[in-house]
């Protein structure tokens, strides 16, 4: 079977799906093409925002519970796997309904710039396409390490959130946003967690200050850390798994019931055969995109993740935006006019975070004010119960305009689009310290960092 369609959509990402709807509802035959059914909807449905914060949810929780840790965790893998079987078929259900889309199972390569190979699990194959749109995520990175191999009591985030038998201790590579996610979710679950990482410290692109802040909040919850470390190898066996380590010369080993590898993700290219359709990629193996996300071939684009941007559900939404307004309108809207991108990594607590650091602003050359708040001044941290965190500004001091914000504290991530909104819309940092806040909530401390600014 030869087939004949307008547009191609390889991979239900967030962008892709969203895609999907625009050109299926402006008449053009289009075909989405999922590798796996148990990925409708993407990663952030199935195996990464949603099931992970889940998780994080069900950990905080965890107190309030008078049943067993092994009991209380098995439940809540085994409900967080409910709400994701749920989710993955409304996702299917909503994308296969559109008029004009097919959602095809298989995994998708090109035979040439305009043909793709569909093999699905019956037969192989063509289809050519006016346009492409690589929407393939990234998968986990494992590095080479002896013994390193993703089965059994070794995991990445994904295997790690099905794994239905309570860890008594974790070891997590690598202190990134994942790997600390995940630490203070099996902490808080009753897990004893150890991070290997081969860094020198915590979050080394952060502020000192505020970095220590994170490392003192999950010292406190009984997380440990090895920094420093070259792995030398792995082993596991049916009870345990045996990481061996180096730390300046001096070799050491650890036992653990489980291990997470969480040290990056790489662009999901694999598959794709990408020399075929001659589409370039970078040196850190992600698809070169210009501001139109138009690869070298320009009637190929690549959304989200593939594409080396930064790795969040939303940007891979505006990288629809993006691609949208290229093909409406010429491309008024392109990666040039984005707006600050803000993050909220689910720590413990919160750490959300737009703009500059201090020591960003000042290699950039900045003159710049700066503020912090502990968040024991916040009574709203009070009645929430977690007194853990900072706050902190970057302001330039020539146009009093915000460079900057760090705020680790609970829901922090909420407040950050606040500040967000400030910088959109280019209003001076005074505006914060001004404004009428309700109370009490952790928004209203924004009054208290700004008016520190001198
Ligand atoms: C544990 C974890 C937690 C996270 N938490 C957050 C969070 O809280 N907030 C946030 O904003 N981001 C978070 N992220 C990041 C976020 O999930 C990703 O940035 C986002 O999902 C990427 O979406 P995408 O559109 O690039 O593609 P994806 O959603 O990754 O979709 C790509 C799809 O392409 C399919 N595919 C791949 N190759 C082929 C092929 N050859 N043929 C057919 N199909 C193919 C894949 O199966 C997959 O379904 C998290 C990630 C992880 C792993
Ligand atoms: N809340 C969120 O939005 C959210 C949550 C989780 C993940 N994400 C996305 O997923 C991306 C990937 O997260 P991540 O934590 O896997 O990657 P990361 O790049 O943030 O961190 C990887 C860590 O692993 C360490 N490392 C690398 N190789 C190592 C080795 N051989 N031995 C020991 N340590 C090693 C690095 O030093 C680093 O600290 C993030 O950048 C983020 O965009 C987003």
């Amino acid at each position: 079977m030869n087939k004949r369609v307008d547009n191609i959509i390889i991979g239900f990402g967030k962008a892709g799906k969203t895609l999907a709807n625009y050109l299926g509802n402006k008449g053009e035959k289009t075909i989405l093409v999922e590798k796996s059914s148990l990925m409708y909807g993407g990663t952030c449905i199935n195996v990464g925002c949603i099931p992970s914060k889940f998780l994080a949810t069900s950990a905080d929780r965890r107190s309030f519970s008078g049943i067993s840790d092994e009991e209380y965790y098995k439940n809540s893998v085994v409900n967080k796997k409910s709400l994701v079987a749920k989710l993955n078929k409304a996702n299917y259900d909503k994308v296969a309904g559109i008029n004009n889309v097919e959602v095809i199972d298989g995994c998708a390569s090109f035979k040439d710039e305009h043909t793709i190979l569909i093999k699905t699990a019956r037969e192989e194959y063509e289809v050519y396409a006016e346009r492409i749109f690589i929407n393939t995520g990234s998968t986990p990175f494992i590095p080479d390490i002896e013994g390193l191999k993703i089965k059994n009591r070794i995991h990445t985030s994904e295997s790690l959130m099905n794994l239905e038998e309570f860890p008594h201790t974790l070891t997590i590579f690598g202190s990134g946003f994942i790997g600390l996610e995940f630490a203070a979710s099996y902490a808080k679950f009753g897990t004893k967690v150890t991070i290997i990482d081969k860094a020198d410290k915590l979050l080394p692109r952060e502020d000192d200050d505020v970095a220590n802040e994170v490392f003192e909040s999950y010292k406190a919850l009984g997380v440990d850390f090895i920094f420093n470390a070259g792995i030398d190898h792995v082993e596991q066996d049916e009870n345990k798994v045996t990481i061996s380590y180096t730390v300046n010369g001096e070799k050491s080993q650890i036992y653990s019931d489980a291990l997470l590898v969480a040290t990056g993700r790489k662009a999901n290219i694999k598959d794709l055969n990408l020399a075929n359709a001659g589409v370039e990629i970078s040196e850190r193996g992600f698809i070169n995109v210009n501001k139109h996300l138009q690869t070298n071939k320009p009637h190929i684009f690549a959304m989200g993740d593939v594409n080396g941007g930064p790795q969040f559900t939303y940007v891979s939404l505006d990288d629809n935006r993006i691609v949208k307004s290229y093909l409406e309108d010429n491309g008024s809207y392109s990666k040039d006019d984005r707006q600050p991108i803000a993050f909220s990594a689910f720590l413990h607590p919160t750490f959300s975070k737009v703009g500059l650091s201090e020591k960003d602003a000042l290699e950039k050359g900045y003159k710049i004010k700066v503020a912090t708040l502990p968040v024991t001044a916040i009574p709203k941290a009070k009645i929430l119960g977690n007194q853990t965190g900072i706050y902190k500004a970057v302001v330039d001091a020539d146009t009093n305009q915000i460079l900057g914000v760090v705020l680790f504290g609970e829901d922090s991530h909420e407040v950050i689009n606040i500040v967000v909104l400030a910088i959109i819309m280019k209003q001076p940092y005074t505006m914060l310290a001004n404004q009428i806040f309700t109370h009490p909530t952790m928004a209203e401390a924004l009054n208290d960092l700004f008016v520190l600014i001198k």
